[in-house]
């Protein structure tokens, strides 16, 4: 461990969750301002309300996606905790799935990490309930499909909303079946966000758009997710299409790893950026967990920036 961190690290097990407590000389490199772990943080507010509180003061939303336990649960803790303190207005957090048929190489590899290093969506509600109160900005939990109907929709709804999570994105959910998801998330005050593309045609784009609460996910790019070079610059008028139809808030995502892309995209009228594979990138492959909270609070200050 590099000699300037310092780092004194200590255990506390904790509810089936090993706490990593980093105090090191350089923690305020990881945080871009005071942290609220020493106080609780006020009870955050939902998905639409946070966007609606940036839309009176002319912002964009920034969104960083990570996957849950990857390289492990603490440093997940750690980084949520990064992301909250350098900028991030909704944190989209992934739980890692065996089969990952929307996500790209380096998801789908961070999830396969996770997975061999033991985490479960139990475990994950263990940290997220320890971490959750501490963050002042709210988490949307990314589940495919298959987990969700494994536990079942309603006491999967409920674990959600006791663990203080406001929103939920399931990106393999066709709308047709989204019916059940709905009910128990509207019941649980869950936003469940869903996702629209630039093949998905206008009249299914409508009904989509309808259904979606907290935002509408739009998908920049066909294919699966991953860092591309550039946006496409469709996503300009497929924007245009949605805020015909909705006043409701629509973030995009897929491709974006650059600030660059970060200004384009809020340029064009997005009302929030979301950013993944950039960012799990860093956590996974970094020489060390503290290494990648080091870089990712970096590259988080270097997108937020795009946006100010
Ligand atoms: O990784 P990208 O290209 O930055 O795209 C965001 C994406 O990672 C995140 O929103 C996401 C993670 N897994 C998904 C599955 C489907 C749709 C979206 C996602």
């Amino acid at each position: 461990m590099a000699a300037s961190l310092q780092t004194t690290c200590f255990l506390r097990l904790k509810n089936n969750y090993n706490a990593l407590q980093c105090r090191s000389s350089t923690n305020r490199a990881f945080k871009c301002k005071p942290a609220m772990a020493t106080l609780a943080a006020a009870p955050t507010v939902g998905l639409s309300e946070t966007f609606s509180r940036l839309k009176q003061k002319g912002k964009v939303a920034f969104i960083p996606y990570i996957t849950a336990g990857d390289p492990d649960l603490p440093t997940t803790a750690e980084a949520l905790k990064v992301l909250d303190s350098c900028g991030s207005d909704i944190i989209e957090l992934g739980v890692p799935y065996s089969d990952p048929l929307a996500d790209g190489p380096v998801i789908q590899a961070a999830a396969t990490r996770s997975l061999a290093g033991g985490a479960n969506f139990d475990k994950i509600i263990a940290m997220l309930k320890e971490v959750v109160p501490q963050l002042s900005c709210p988490v949307a939990l990314f589940s495919y499909y298959n987990p969700i109907l494994k536990r079942g929709t309603e006491k999967f709804m409920t674990t959600l909303k006791d663990t203080g999570i406001h929103g939920l994105v399931v990106p393999d959910v066709p709308l047709e079946e989204t019916e059940i998801l709905r009910k128990e998330a509207s019941n649980n005050n869950i936003e469940l966000v869903l996702l629209t593309t630039p093949t998905t045609p206008n009249t299914r784009m409508k009904a989509i758009v309808e259904a979606s609460e907290g935002f509408v996910y739009l998908v920049s790019a066909v294919g699966v997710t991953g860092a591309r070079a550039s946006v496409s610059d469709k996503v300009q008028s497929l924007l245009q299409e949605i805020k015909e139809e909705t006043n409701k808030p629509v973030a995009v995502g897929f491709g974006i790893s650059k600030p660059e892309h970060v200004k384009q995209v809020a340029s064009w009228g997005a009302d929030g950026v979301i950013v993944g594979s950039a960012m799990v990138r860093i956590l996974g492959e970094a020489k060390s967990p503290e290494e990648g909270l080091k870089e990712l609070a970096t590259f988080t200050k270097s997108l937020k920036s795009a946006l100010l």
